[in-house]
């Protein structure tokens, strides 16, 4: 079989268990095996941190997300984009999707969560199951690279000069309900620094 063009593989990404496998720069490796909630590591290392929510909205899913979340081919999902801010400067673009077969008794709180952090609503909660994390470098040409960019343009700030961002993404269940959660880091991930006045 012809390997896909290469425009294919830079639209593509390739997830994967092992985190040691991406070769990130070793920064990025805790924030990448973060085993709780990537809020709650955000708050511990600014002073202010806030969810900017840039659209909560039906789309189609992506083409490598619709099998994680039990779909045959891509279709119809609730997408919520977000960038993380700490001490105002976006750490983190998050994208999570749920497809719109989902009902609201599977994620009672997701459809009005607004500028609420999501893993307030998915850790702490019993009927939460989480699944294990994948990682991938996404390459300027991966759909969620080039609208985390975007995002970023879009509120005034350069787009990074870096050529791969590194991501995690975790698959949530709930009663009959699924939920993909993948979360980009960007560089100024790397500038926080843990404060003592923040808690865990
Ligand atoms: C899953 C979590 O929720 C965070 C908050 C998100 C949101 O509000 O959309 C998305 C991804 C996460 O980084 C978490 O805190 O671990």
């Amino acid at each position: 079989m012809s390997a896909p063009p290469r425009s294919a593989s830079l639209r593509q990404a390739q997830w994967q268990p092992h985190v040691l496998a991406l070769n990130a720069p070793s920064a990025y490796v805790p924030w990448l095996m973060e085993g709780g909630s990537l809020t709650a590591r955000l708050k511990a290392h600014s002073n202010a941190f806030r969810v900017q929510c840039l659209h909560q909205r039906t789309e189609i899913c992506l083409s490598d997300e619709a099998a994680v979340i039990g779909m045959h081919r891509p279709g119809r999902v609730l997408e919520r984009e977000v960038l993380l801010r700490c001490d105002n400067t976006p750490a983190v673009f998050a994208h999570t999707v749920v497809p719109r077969s989902a009902t609201a008794t599977d994620w009672p709180l997701f459809s009005a969560l607004g500028e609420r952090s999501l893993g307030t609503t998915l850790f702490g909660d019993p009927l939460v199951r989480r699944g294990v994390l994948e990682f991938a470098r996404l390459r300027e040409g991966h759909p969620l690279a080039r609208r985390a960019r975007a995002a970023l343009v879009g509120n005034g700030i350069a787009a990074p000069d870096a050529h791969i961002l590194y991501a995690r993404r975790c698959l949530y269940q709930r009663r009959q309900g699924t939920l993909l959660v993948t979360e980009v880091f960007l560089p100024a991930v790397l500038e926080l620094i843990k404060t003592s006045t923040n808690k865990r």
